[in-house]
């Protein structure tokens, strides 16, 4: 037991270690987790388990595995549940003398049993209030196998969003462009485009053809860039089921008609659908190595939030809920803006003091933005606002911050574009940000407005994108406001 109860820098390097092979959870343990793999030998094993779980790094030794079996069993046998097995398992890997029966949490386990017929949060943080509804997609392997998670759009996010969900059981369709892109992830198990050093699990086919790709979907992921969301819809909505629920990651305002995806996909697929929203700090590339990630899903019916949460969740992935999708979607369309603020900043070299001001300053504007438009602070503060918007003005990876640096740099937008193979939402959000925030005015009065003196990075960034000032000019034009309460 003491070889797999390693110290957490043990585990974290472990786990590490296996995403920079670009290993992946291979095949289903028959103790209820994942074996990590190379082409030669097993690196890692990480029991399937609720989020506050802990995954352990080193392969299983065999006597913990007995163990791990025999209290699956006894779990499956009592009707328990996939998810309760798992927590029996977690709950075993961290008492190496504790058994389902017997352990120090066996009173919470007849809590959690009165409270949902058969779920169980045996040595997990949170309560248990809703872990009937958190139990039901993985309540059993068959029910999983038999849930069909579409995930349309095979960029960087659909794939990694494709990934998380077939590590968890589910089989996948990736609803995909190119004939080749669905080639090499039928026959090579890989997406040669965005991801070629990982190996996807065996779960996940693609296809061009939408009547197979969406026929029997309980579950669609709609990971298309913003600005070609209702074209996409168009086309496809018609070959989605009935009622079929939508859990969308895209972030962005659209340019045509000024919608939040939250506003445009219902508009488009219609009412019936119960739609969700995904947001937070995610880099893919992270995801894929399954560097822990934390991100909020977002809904008006909060029970399909924390039925998607449940279906997301991994050791490596937790997921919060949320009610305030309004919140969440400003959010995610800003942070995005802003992190070009920071890229250009960065590119203009002009350091760190500026950085963090221009930031926190992007964040307040941010907030103001979203609690005009209906949405919470508290929502800001979180995951989905401060949270991204950290990782995205900070983090080398990100695609707007990257078309900051360059223009800071003093790369032309037209050349950063014909160079950029992956979508970086915040240029066309930008334009689309200031004319919804000076709304009834005229195109050239839009920086006249009262909005633009309130929203100076947002207008800033706008206007350098739209060639009308330089990135130097942006930066003067903000340090040249006159000085006011900090809000
Ligand atoms: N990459 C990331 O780390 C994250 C991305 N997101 C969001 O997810 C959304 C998608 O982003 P990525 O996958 O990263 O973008 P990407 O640029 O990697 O891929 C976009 C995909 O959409 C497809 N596509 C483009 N136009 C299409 C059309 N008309 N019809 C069908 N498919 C079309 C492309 O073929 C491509 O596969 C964006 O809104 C982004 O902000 C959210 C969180 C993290
Ligand atoms: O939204 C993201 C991470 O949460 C990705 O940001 P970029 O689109 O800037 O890469």
């Amino acid at each position: 037991m003491d070889e797999v109860m390693q110290s957490a820098v043990e585990r974290d390097s472990a786990r590490r270690a296996a995403g920079e092979r670009g290993c992946v959870p291979r095949r289903r343990d028959r103790a209820q987790g994942w074996v990590v793999s190379s082409a030669s030998r097993v690196v890692a094993f990480v029991p399937l388990t609720a989020p506050s779980a802990m995954p352990c790094a080193a392969p299983p030794s065999r006597a913990w595995r007995r163990r791990a079996q025999r209290c699956a069993r006894s779990c499956s046998d009592s009707g328990s549940g996939i998810w309760t097995m798992a927590a029996c398992v977690a709950c075993d890997v961290r008492r190496p003398r504790g058994s389902c029966r017997s352990g120090p949490n066996a009173a919470g386990m007849r809590a959690c049993r009165r409270q949902s017929s058969g779920g169980l949060r045996m040595g997990l943080s949170s309560s248990a209030e809703n872990w009937d509804m958190l139990t039901l997609p993985v309540r059993n392997l068959d029910e999983v196998a038999r849930t069909k998670v579409v995930v349309a759009g095979g960029g960087s996010f659909g794939t990694a969003m494709a990934n998380q969900f077939a590590m968890n059981g589910y089989p996948v369709t990736l609803f995909v462009r190119k004939a080749h892109v669905a080639e090499e992830i039928n026959t090579q198990h890989r997406n040669m485009t965005f991801f070629p050093d990982f190996e996807l699990p065996e779960n996940i086919t693609a296809t061009c053809d939408p009547v197979e790709a969406f026929a029997d979907a309980k579950l669609v992921v709609h990971a298309i860039p913003v600005q070609v969301t209702r074209a996409f819809l168009v086309e496809h909505q018609q070959h989605f089921p009935k009622n079929v629920p939508i859990l969308c990651t895209s972030k962005g305002l659209e340019v045509r008609e000024l919608k939040l995806m939250c506003d445009l996909i219902p508009e488009m697929v219609g009412r019936s659908h119960p739609v969700a929203y995904l947001s937070g700090p995610s880099f893919a590339r992270e995801m894929m190595q399954s560097l822990p990630t934390a991100v909020v899903v977002a809904s008006k019916d909060h029970r399909f939030a924390q039925r998607l949460a449940a279906m997301l969740s991994s050791p490596s992935f937790r997921v919060f809920t949320s009610k305030d999708v309004v919140g969440l979607e400003v959010a995610g369309a800003t942070k995005n803006v802003v992190a070009i603020a920071a890229g250009i900043c960065e590119g203009l070299g002009l350091g760190m003091n500026s950085m963090a001001a221009l930031v926190t300053r992007g964040c307040s504007e941010m907030r103001r933005l979203a609690v005009e438009k209906g949405g919470s602070a508290v929502t800001l503060a979180g995951l989905s606002g401060v949270g991204d918007t950290f990782l995205t003005c900070f983090g080398p990876l990100s695609r707007n911050r990257t078309v900051g640096v360059r223009l800071g740099k003093g790369e032309s937008l037209e050349e950063i574009l014909a160079t950029s193979r992956e979508v970086a939402e915040g240029v066309e959000t930008a334009s689309a940000l200031v004319r919804w925030l000076a709304r009834g005015r005229q195109n050239s009065n839009i920086y006249a407005s009262r909005a633009c003196v309130k929203y100076p990075i947002l207008f800033g960034v706008a206007a350098i994108l739209e060639g009308r000032i330089t990135p130097n000019e942006g930066m003067q034009q903000l340090l040249a406001m006159p000085p006011r309460e900090e809000d």
